[in-house]
């Protein structure tokens, strides 16, 4: 039992799925998964443990921002020695040659954030992800002949902005899209020498105001999430 999450200790599988949205876990477990259990509710921040074709894979969600995803992962990998986290969000594009529903897969995340630099003295503004989980999940989306999109993303803690353009870090990082989770993780991932990756599905694409609703956000994810479990499957 760690301070924000009830589960004992191995009660969570060494490869977690993690969702921003508590309500995304559910569905996931619900129905992509058997002899599902329940292991922590603290604070409605579901996780669980369950079976993927044969095989005990966790679910749990982050919450949002970094300092969310700070806390949930790093209680993850320290205290129930979680070995490979896949963040599975959503995120804006910032250019309208992506298109909804398009899964990208995060080589690297940019950031305004202090996270890094002040929980674990990391000065860079920009993180990898962490471990070979990344090129896993190209592997595994190569094998579903899913199409799999590589890239720099943003990510910050603005979901509402005055000013709507592309904010100067993702220009300089050429970053395609915006989150607000993978810096924390990845930081948190390099600082204890364990696994992250971040996939994503685009939900908005910022220059045009398209967007899905918050129901697709929770349920209509499923090339996302079958790779995310396919993927902890192969590690
Ligand atoms: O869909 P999730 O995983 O929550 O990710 C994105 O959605 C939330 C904002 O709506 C932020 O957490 C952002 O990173
Ligand atoms: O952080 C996020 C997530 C989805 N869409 C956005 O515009 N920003």
């Amino acid at each position: 039992m760690s301070v924000h999450i009830a589960a004992q200790k191995g009660e969570i599988a060494k490869t977690v799925l993690q969702p921003g949205d508590p309500l995304r876990a559910k569905y996931i477990v619900e129905n992509f998964m058997e002899d599902v259990r329940l292991v922590s509710q603290t604070r409605n921040i579901f996780y669980y443990t369950g079976l993927y074709k044969g095989r005990e894979v966790s679910v749990g969600a982050s919450g949002m921002g970094a300092p969310s995803i700070g806390i949930y992962s790093y209680e993850l990998y320290t205290e129930y020695d979680v070995d490979t986290i896949i963040r599975i969000g959503t995120c804006g594009a910032y250019t309208p040659e992506l298109k909804v529903f398009d899964v990208l897969n995060v080589e690297n995340a940019a950031s305004e954030s202090t996270y890094a630099k002040f929980a674990w003295g990391i000065e860079e503004e920009i993180l990898s992800h962490q471990g070979n989980v990344f090129s896993v999940i190209n592997d595994t989306a190569r094998n579903l002949s899913l199409d799999l999109k590589t890239t720099n993303i943003h990510t910050s803690d603005i979901f509402y902005r005055k000013n709507p353009g592309t904010p100067e870090i993702a220009v300089k990082h050429n970053c395609t899209a915006v989150e607000m989770e993978a810096f924390a993780l990845f930081a948190n991932a390099q600082y204890l020498g364990k696994n992250a990756a971040t996939l994503l599905t685009v939900s908005d694409i910022i220059p045009t105001g398209e967007f899905i609703s918050a129901d697709m956000r929770e349920k209509a994810l499923t090339p996302m999430i079958e790779l995310a479990l396919e993927t902890a499957i192969s590690l």
